[in-house]
């Protein structure tokens, strides 16, 4: 447990907003003349990049001129009606600020683009906290795919292996084990029974406070950082 790096994942991870994001995802198909079933979404879709859901679900041919173009359509639209709304996940920036003080480095590794990745930063006032951002623009291939998290061990100048992940949903944890990381799994968007088998998880939690109570020792690593 001897971590030199947290990279984080950005929605369901930071926040707990991935209700919405749907939400929103449903209504904008819907303009486009598309019916979103949300039981799909949720098998397919969750903490995949906007190029791959459209092509998935609208039209696989589309152009990334057409994809860039929908995607910040929709993207607009989460963001004029998140904003009010945010709010960060229990503990989060209790243990950015110990991590720091600790030296450890922290890095976003996220599926959304980079207007969201600064809207949720700059909305959560957590900014300073990040030493390395990864964008899923900035990635050919999207999770499942190990691409960013490698990216972001990369900038980190770190071993992968010195990473641990924070994510909430089963692809973006396949990425994490397909980059030779463990994780620390939030069940914000799935159900606990849902992630705790997932090769790589070293727990399932809630929320961060729940980390710095664990026992065993994860829990004494995190105990480290509640002082
Ligand atoms: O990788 P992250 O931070 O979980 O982001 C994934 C999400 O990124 C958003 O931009 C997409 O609109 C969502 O549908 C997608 O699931």
């Amino acid at each position: 447990m001897n971590w030199k790096a947290f990279i984080f994942d950005m929605d369901g991870t930071l926040l707990d907003n991935m209700a919405f994001h749907i939400e929103i995802w449903r209504e904008f198909l819907h303009s486009l003349g598309v019916k979103l079933d949300e039981k799909e979404f949720l098998q397919r879709a969750v903490g995949r990049t906007n190029a791959d859901i459209l092509r998935d679900f609208v039209n696989p041919d589309l152009s990334d001129e057409e994809i860039r173009a929908l995607g910040k359509q929709k993207e607009a639209l989460y963001r004029s009606r998140f904003r009010p709304l945010m709010r960060e996940v229990p503990g989060l920036t209790r243990l950015l600020a110990r991590a720091k003080q600790k030296g450890i480095r922290i890095a976003l590794a996220t599926s959304a683009g980079v207007e969201n990745a600064r809207f949720v930063l700059e909305g959560l006032d957590i900014e300073s906290y990040f030493d390395v951002l990864v964008t899923g623009d900035q990635v050919t291939q999207g999770k499942p795919h190990p691409e960013i998290f490698l990216k972001a061990a990369e900038r980190l100048s770190i071993h992968p292996s010195e990473g641990l992940v924070f994510e909430d949903s089963p692809l973006g944890l396949e990425a994490a084990h397909r980059a030779g990381m463990a994780s620390i799994a939030l069940s914000t968007t799935y159900p606990p029974e849902h992630l705790m088998t997932l090769p790589g998880v070293l727990a399932v939690v809630p929320d961060y406070d729940t980390l710095f109570l664990r026992d065993g020792h994860l829990g004494e690593f995190f105990h480290s950082f509640s002082g």
